[in-house]
């Protein structure tokens, strides 16, 4: 029996850390195809995420993105990025184990300029500064408990945190 295929590699971070932007990016780097769990989530809803919130709630869009994380993290083998929240769930945590996970790091002032130019967050839409922060402060551990690496975004270009991420990755591999 064939072993079921894996990410080669999965990116976590808050909303703003850049984890879809660089994830295509790596993805065009090592020729692999590239997979964001909130589009699996807006694809199975048949529905953009902010909808979703406010028709179904935060709970059923919670269930999507542990569907969609499962279906990813173990079947597919090309770059993955999650939503920034999907790590509150055990279930994924513990799938994330044994994957080559990039936490990217950002700082508030950069993560807030970066999505107010970007698609709406629901759980940013009033008081970004303050929710980013009390988002941050509870994935924090979380963020860290599954990375195999970490890499920090500050004043970096999307294409730099990707080489950051790879050059992070490679140091890490035992095989080298
Ligand atoms: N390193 C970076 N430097 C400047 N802007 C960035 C960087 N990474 C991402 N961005 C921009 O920030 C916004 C949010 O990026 P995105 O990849 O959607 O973040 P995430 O998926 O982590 O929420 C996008 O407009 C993107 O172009
Ligand atoms: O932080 C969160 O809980 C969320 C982050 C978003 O993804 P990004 O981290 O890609 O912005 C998206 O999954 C949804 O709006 C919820
Ligand atoms: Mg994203």
């Amino acid at each position: 029996m064939s072993t079921p295929a894996t990410p080669a590699v999965v990116l976590v971070g808050p909303p703003g850390s850049g984890k879809s932007t660089v994830g295509r990016v790596l993805a065009e780097r090592l020729g692999l195809p590239f997979r964001d769990t909130d589009a699996d989530v807006e694809q199975a809803a048949g529905k953009p995420i902010p909808e979703i919130f406010v028709d179904e709630g935060e709970p059923h869009f919670r269930q999507l993105e542990r569907e969609a994380v499962r279906a990813a993290a173990t079947g597919y083998a090309g770059v993955l990025a999650l939503g920034g929240g999907a790590v509150m769930a055990e279930e994924t945590r513990a799938l994330l184990a044994p994957l080559p996970v990039v936490f990217l790091e950002v700082a508030l002032g950069d993560a807030v300029k970066r999505v107010g130019l970007d698609a709406p967050r629901p759980l940013l839409a009033v008081n970004p500064r303050a929710r980013w922060r009390e988002l941050m402060e509870a994935r924090r551990p979380l963020y860290l408990e599954v990375a195999t690496a970490v890499v920090d975004t500050e004043g970096r270009t999307p294409e730099q945190v990707a080489d950051a991420a790879l050059e992070a990755l490679e140091l890490k591999d035992p095989h080298v």
